[in-house]
């Protein structure tokens, strides 16, 4: 997979050279490219925005860099590449989401800031291919690079060979649509704390049957929203 990313602020995504998605760009398995939106503009101050048509507060990002830097990401990318623009007025980021994203040829990520970006881009790249806002949730950032960060990682780590052993992909939070069961490891008592007697007891189709009850407790506790109309 190819992840284009367009920001005015690159070194933001320096620490993606580390760590899993650091290994699956060493492997091949990511190409990464992070372009500076500033790169796309011709006065002397490098200018990316300007002041709200109708009026209003703050400033709005110009539709020029914009166009110039996605048509230059564009240019020699995958056939039909889909762009995602982080916004708190995007449809919500999610698991189902991120899986299906795993499977794309190359995901372009545009970064706003300020009050955002002119309309106009978003309208003229979507007349030409596959254009989505994105939200993390109901809550505003001061621009997109924390949104982008978090959909790279969950995306990324459902790549084929990102992540070591696909089998601890099987059994996460809302892979499954529950959330997850709580988990435990050794010692067998902390602070006098027991980790529960099934886990340690090697029946391990009692140790599904009480995992899977966590998971549809907790469920039902922590976001009731997500239990399936049968349970
Ligand atoms: C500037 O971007 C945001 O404020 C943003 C992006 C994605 N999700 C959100 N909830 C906010």
């Amino acid at each position: 997979m190819r992840i284009d990313i367009v920001t005015i602020f690159p070194e933001f995504f320096d620490v993606l050279d580390i760590s899993l998605l650091g290994k699956a760009r060493a492997n091949g398995l990511i190409e990464l490219g992070v372009h500076n939106l500033r790169d796309f503009t011709h006065d002397r101050h490098h200018t990316v925005d300007d002041t709200p048509a109708g009026g209003g507060a703050g400033m709005v990002m110009k539709p020029e860099p914009w166009g110039e830097a996605l048509d230059a990401v564009l240019e020699n990318g995958a056939d039909d590449p889909i762009i995602i623009f982080p916004s708190p007025a995007g449809v919500p980021f999610d698991q189902k989401m991120a899986r299906e994203l795993a499977h794309e040829q190359q995901i372009v990520f545009g970064c706003g800031r300020y009050e955002g970006i002119d309309q106009r881009v978003f309208d003229h790249y979507a007349d030409r291919g596959r254009v989505r806002l994105v939200s993390l949730g109901d809550y505003v950032l001061n621009g997109g690079e924390v949104a982008v960060m978090a959909m790279i990682e969950a995306v990324g780590r459902l790549i084929p060979g990102v992540v070591g052993n696909p089998e601890s992909l099987v059994e996460e939070s809302h892979e499954d649509g529950l959330l997850e069961y709580p988990s435990y490891t050794k010692p067998a008592v902390w602070r006098e704390r027991e980790v529960p007697p099934v886990l340690r007891s090697g029946d391990h189709g009692a140790i599904a049957r009480w995992r899977h009850e966590q998971q549809i407790e907790r469920t039902r506790r922590v976001r009731p929203d997500l239990l399936p109309p049968e349970l």
